[in-house]
């Protein structure tokens, strides 16, 4: 049977599975750009079939530069996935916003050097709208969910900047303190290229923050380490978990409109009848539409 699941969910650093899924299938793809971080595991929640992806790998074996970000998005829309829900670790870059507290951000700022951010290229070009890079309606509905489960200790920063870096080493005390002095409320090494590609496959895009530092600018904590990172998100992937289950269950009972759906519709300039029939073939999933 083919697996489909309009609903998928990344986990990145400490969220390797999703334990409330139940008629679970583990499912390899390939895509035009190689295979993506690891299996992906299909599997019911709330009665919604949802995909879930182990950003970095089930063991964690890729690090954010080598991140397959394309192969991980094409086969999300491969298996039918409408919205597209991130858990990402974070560090804070306000006092406001404490390890253990969720943020979901509105903004991105890009500080990456060597990702490969878009599907186009090779003879067909395209300019996705990216003013508001995370969907308004999915994000709207990951924030309620956030609010209406009053997690203990939590706190819901619903928008904010976050600033997607390069890494793997983090940042030096004098980036920690320009990103704040541009008013960014996070800092992460990931979800900038994920966003980009989500929007150029019409897909859904949102990101429920988990923060679990502050990063290195904060006189009072210890500058972050792994150890502080995955300590935190340990603590708070109990909560993370009955965010994304309450997330589906509202998705799944009212799907919002989105204008991810149709985010091509009028960003490729390259007239498609001239286009190469290698790169037609290559990007028939994503322009299947408008071929
Ligand atoms: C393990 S700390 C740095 C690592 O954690 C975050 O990962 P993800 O966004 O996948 O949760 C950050 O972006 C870095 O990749
Ligand atoms: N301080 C930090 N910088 C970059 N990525 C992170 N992920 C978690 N904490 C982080």
């Amino acid at each position: 049977m083919t697996q489909q699941a309009s609903i998928g969910i990344i986990g990145g650093s400490g969220l390797y599975q999703m334990q409330a899924l139940t008629d679970i299938s583990e499912v390899r793809l390939d895509t035009p750009f190689g295979p993506p971080s690891d299996a992906i595991i299909v599997g019911t929640l709330e009665g919604t079939r949802v995909a879930f992806l182990a950003r970095h790998g089930r063991n964690h074996t890729l690090m954010p530069s080598e991140l397959p970000f394309r192969a991980n998005i094409h086969a999300m829309k491969q298996l039918g996935v409408r919205y597209l829900i991130s858990a990402s670790a974070v560090g804070s870059l306000k006092e406001a916003v404490k390890p253990l507290d969720m943020v979901v951000p509105d903004q991105f700022i890009d500080r990456t050097k060597n990702r490969v951010s878009t599907f186009f290229g090779e003879g067909i070009v395209a300019h996705i709208g990216f003013g508001d890079p995370v969907c308004p309606a999915l994000a709207g509905v990951l924030a309620d969910a956030i609010a209406s489960l009053e997690l203990p200790e939590v706190t819901l920063h619903q928008g904010g900047t976050y600033v997607c870096m390069e890494g793997p080493a983090f940042s030096t005390r004098a980036e920690s303190h320009l990103y704040r002095s541009w008013g960014a409320a996070v800092v992460g090494m990931t979800n900038l290229p994920e966003a980009k590609l989500a929007r150029e496959a019409e897909i859904a895009y949102a990101t429920m923050a988990l923060v679990t530092d502050y990063d290195c600018w904060h006189d009072g904590h210890d500058s972050v380490t792994v150890e502080m990172v995955i300590g935190n998100l340990k603590k708070n992937a109990a909560n993370a978990q009955q965010v994304i289950q309450e997330t589906v269950r509202r998705l799944a009972a009212n799907p919002p409109e989105s204008e991810a759906h149709s985010a091509l519709k009028f960003a490729v300039i390259t007239p498609l009848a001239k286009a190469p029939e290698a790169t037609k073939t290559k990007l028939s999933l994503l322009l299947q539409k408008y071929l």
